[in-house]
């Protein structure tokens, strides 16, 4: 199965559900959450991350059943979609992140943060 093909088919969703493509608030969460604004979806964004610490907490203390994996999974993809819906109502893609991924592929995170730290001297600086 394609991920990528996946999360391009649920973005083209998404963005199918605003409403200036038409997208009812009455028959669609999606659209729903367009309806109530930036608002919701950040708070729906707090939630799922909220539960996906939980469940990850829950599933190291079970000792990662299969039970407290699927778990784990179905709270990431409550996160991811709700992420998606945020990229959506700023017309962002999931492209776009895996642009962002790719750029940074290769290079240490330790690396990339020490490399902020000079910017950040230089700036302060200039
Ligand atoms: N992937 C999802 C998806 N994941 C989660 N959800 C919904 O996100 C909500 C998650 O909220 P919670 O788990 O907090 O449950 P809740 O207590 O009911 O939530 P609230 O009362 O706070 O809204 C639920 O209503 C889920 O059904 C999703 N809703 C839709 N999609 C995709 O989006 C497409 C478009 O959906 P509609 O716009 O509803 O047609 C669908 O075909 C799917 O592909």
């Amino acid at each position: 199965m394609s991920t990528d093909s996946t999360l391009d088919r649920l973005a083209a969703v998404l963005e199918s559900r605003k409403p200036e493509h038409g997208g009812d608030p009455a028959k669609s969460y999606v659209a729903c959450l367009f309806d109530k604004g930036d608002d919701a979806i950040l708070k729906k964004i707090g939630e799922e991350a909220t539960e996906t610490v939980m469940a990850a907490k829950d599933a190291r203390a079970a000792g990662m059943t299969e039970q407290g994996r699927e778990k784990l999974v179905y709270e990431v993809a409550d996160l991811w979609f709700h992420s998606m819906v945020l990229l959506a109502r700023f017309d962002l893609t999931p492209a776009d992140v895996v642009r962002e991924l790719a750029r940074r592929e290769g290079m240490s995170g330790l690396e990339e943060k020490a490399l902020r730290k000079v910017q950040a001297r230089e700036d302060g600086q200039a």
